[in-house]
């Protein structure tokens, strides 16, 4: 559906992005995932022609250049809501800026807007604001969909709740482009991810089989608190334990050869879990730094 390549954005002395290549599956939810200044948003906002590239090309299969804009729906990280309106009065008036659009009542039920339609703007929370926001990107009917960091911010259980819409839209057949930083959004939602770190991809592929390409192991976790790490120097490779928010994290591709180990040196194996490996645990063995760090 939407060919990007050799794409490269330079700014005086910075190189935003450079030249990477990817393709966007129509129907599908593809995310561009990395950290703060990897250049996403300077790659979506190109693909979505508010940008323009320094080098490479954005092609939108059986769409002409000029068109592309009729086509496409953005739910920007910050748009101004007008004070004053209600979200119903909202709705109606962006409504009134297309020539094809969607019926109110069909973005109500997508965006799940029935308790708020009547409340004024200024009194949305967070995460009722994103749901407007997702419904104003709905509005004229798009095939493609951006989304910059939609769930930024927002409370756990409002997160969920906004990951279902995104579930709705799919549903309509639309093709989702989605920023983020939260690699288990990513997981839940994206048939097909690039991440980028230092305007360069560094991976492509989808979540499983990114997981599948690069970790035969899983990883035994153990609370820190009232364990000698000495015991766990002497059992295992140093880059094969580490310690995380007070667990020790150790991985392994034989677990049942490693709880032996644990029992015999008498490790207390009080609070052990045994965890897959995510796209955070991906993003850490790529770059050598957490996503979030
Ligand atoms: N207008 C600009 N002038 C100069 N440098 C810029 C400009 N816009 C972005 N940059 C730089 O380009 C790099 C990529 O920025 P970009 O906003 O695309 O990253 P990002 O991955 O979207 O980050 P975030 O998650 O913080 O939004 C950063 O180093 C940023 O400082």
């Amino acid at each position: 559906m939407i060919e990007v390549n050799k794409l490269s954005k330079h700014y005086r002395d910075v190189i935003a992005v450079d030249d990477i290549s990817f393709t966007v599956v129509q129907g599908h939810c593809f995310g561009l995932l990395g950290p703060n200044g990897a250049g996403k948003t300077t790659t979506i906002e190109i693909m979505e022609g508010i940008l323009t590239p320094t080098h490479g090309t954005v092609e939108f299969a059986g769409v002409n250049a000029q068109e592309v804009s009729q086509h496409i729906g953005i739910q920007f990280q910050h748009t101004a809501l007008q004070d004053y309106l209600s979200v119903k009065e909202t709705l109606n008036l962006f409504k009134s800026f297309y020539q094809r659009s969607v019926d109110i009542e069909t973005l109500v039920q997508w965006c799940d807007l029935q308790d708020i339609i009547d409340r004024d703007n200024r009194l949305l929370s967070g995460g009722q604001r994103q749901r407007l926001l997702l419904a104003l990107a709905l509005i004229n009917d798009p095939q493609i969909v951006f989304l910059d960091e939609p769930t930024t911010g927002l409370d756990p259980q409002s997160r969920r709740h906004f990951w279902q819409l995104i579930e709705n839209i799919k549903e309509q057949h639309k093709t989702v482009i989605l920023t983020t930083h939260y690699m288990d959004e990513a997981q839940q939602l994206c048939d097909q991810i690039v991440i980028m770190d230092h305007g360069k991809i560094i991976e492509q592929g989808s979540p499983k089989a990114l997981l599948e390409r690069h970790f035969d192991q899983v990883f035994l976790t153990l609370p820190t608190q009232g364990l000698d790490t000495r015991i766990l120097s002497d059992l295992f490779q140093p880059g094969q334990w580490q310690i995380i928010k007070e667990r020790v994290e150790i991985a392994t591709e034989h677990v049942e050869d490693t709880v032996k180990s644990l029992i015999q040196a008498n490790v207390p194996l009080t609070g052990l879990h045994v965890k897959s490996a995510n796209l955070d645990d991906l993003f850490l063995k790529l770059t050598g730094h957490s996503l979030r760090g």
